[in-house]
């Protein structure tokens, strides 16, 4: 029996959940809707989401544009760099950014709300550095458009689908919109995984959690995104036009661990295949400041087994502290050019573990 074979009945044995969000159309299907979602999200924390109402039309053309933007020329690509500027938007070749310290084989466009840049005073946070304008290429104008209209898109899925966790986990459904309001932190990164020669680094995207609140995941029919679960690492196989959703650290913080953040990782498609996918971060506002904790029901709370916090990556209520601390540790060239102090920091931490952090390696 070849590996394959054997790998298929465990794939099928934990196949992951589907949840439909057009049963919350329908009043009289709120109460079991609520209770499957407490169920799964606590259990599993990665589902498929179906019943979003994104038209097929804007997937397809966000779909197309995407292909379209890892098929410009390197010139057209290299002049977006994330490097250009310290918002972390922009292009990012393969191996530039890293996932705990390991360069991850993909190649991607970071993108968010088009905001203005806030440059930090002297003696004010760095981490409001995060807001700023995208880079879009010149080569592709139709894409600027498409974009902007997909984060309007997804952003509102997310919010019924905020609004009915906290539904489900006994709270009222705008507790947490304080996160949510303008000026947004919502983030997109549009990605195209290439496939790697065997006996080599299979490393798309290494094991990690989202920062944010939730992630809504849009995969094309390539596989290779797992999530780790009590069984080891299980398959998480594409749906066509569902979006693969999973719970972020700041939910986790949120809950009081109640609800956790899933580790995740992408292995690299095999060689001649390309694989890309479109992940959109539903993160708080930086205005927003600190992650609130909520007050949740006695028979939760008493389930709620704290956050996790790695001490080699710790995690931090400050939704702005977190959030730079994230991109920073992923594109070290950013970091050096533009947050030489941080930068510093995370050189130090590395040699107190026995490691050399090489920014001009990437
Ligand atoms: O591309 C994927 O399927 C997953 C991407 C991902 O987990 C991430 O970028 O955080
Ligand atoms: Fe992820």
């Amino acid at each position: 029996m070849t590996a394959h074979a054997l790998a298929a009945p465990a794939a099928d044995a934990t196949a992951l959940p589907v949840i439909d969000l057009s049963e919350l159309n329908d009043p009289q299907r709120h109460a079991d809707f609520h209770a499957r979602l407490a169920r799964i999200a606590r259990d599993t924390g990665f589902f498929y989401l179906e019943g979003h109402g994104i038209d097929t039309g804007l997937i397809r053309r966000v779909e197309q544009l995407t292909r379209a933007v890892f098929a410009l020329p390197a010139s057209a690509k290299e002049r977006i760099a994330i490097r250009n500027t310290p918002h972390f938007r922009g292009y990012t070749g393969v191996g530039g950014e890293l996932t705990r310290l390991q360069p991850d084989l993909r190649e991607q466009l970071d993108l968010g709300e088009e905001q203005p840049a806030v440059a930090p005073a002297p003696g004010q946070p760095a981490w409001w550095s995060l807001q700023g304008p995208n880079q879009w290429p010149e080569e592709l104008p139709e894409l600027r458009g498409a974009i902007l209209q997909w984060l309007d898109a997804t952003r509102g899925v997310a919010e019924r689908l905020l609004h009915a966790f906290l539904t489900a986990l006994g709270q009222p459904p705008h507790a947490l919109d304080g996160l949510i309001a303008a000026p947004r932190n919502h983030r997109l990164k549009i990605i195209h995984y290439p496939g790697q020669p065997d006996g080599q680094s299979s490393q798309g995207v290494g094991a990690h959690k989202d920062g944010g609140l939730l992630t809504l995941l849009l995969t094309d029919d390539v596989g290779g995104l797992q999530v780790h679960t009590e069984q080891g690492w299980i398959d998480v196989p594409p749906r066509r036009d569902a979006f693969v959703i999973n719970i972020g650290e700041m939910l986790e913080l949120a809950t009081n661990g109640y609800l956790r953040a899933n580790v995740h990782r992408v292995v690299s498609p095999r060689p001649g295949v390309d694989r890309y996918s479109i992940a959109y971060f539903f993160s708080p506002s930086l205005h927003a400041q600190e992650i609130p904790l909520l007050a949740l029901p006695a028979e939760l709370a008493r389930k709620a087994r704290g956050p996790e916090s790695d001490p080699l990556n710790p995690l931090f209520r400050h939704i702005g502290t977190n959030a730079l601390k994230g991109r920073l540790r992923s594109h070290l060239d950013v970091a050096e050019r533009f947050y030489p102090e941080q930068f510093a920091q995370l050189q130090a931490q590395a040699a107190a573990q026995g490691k050399a952090l090489e920014a001009s390696a990437y």
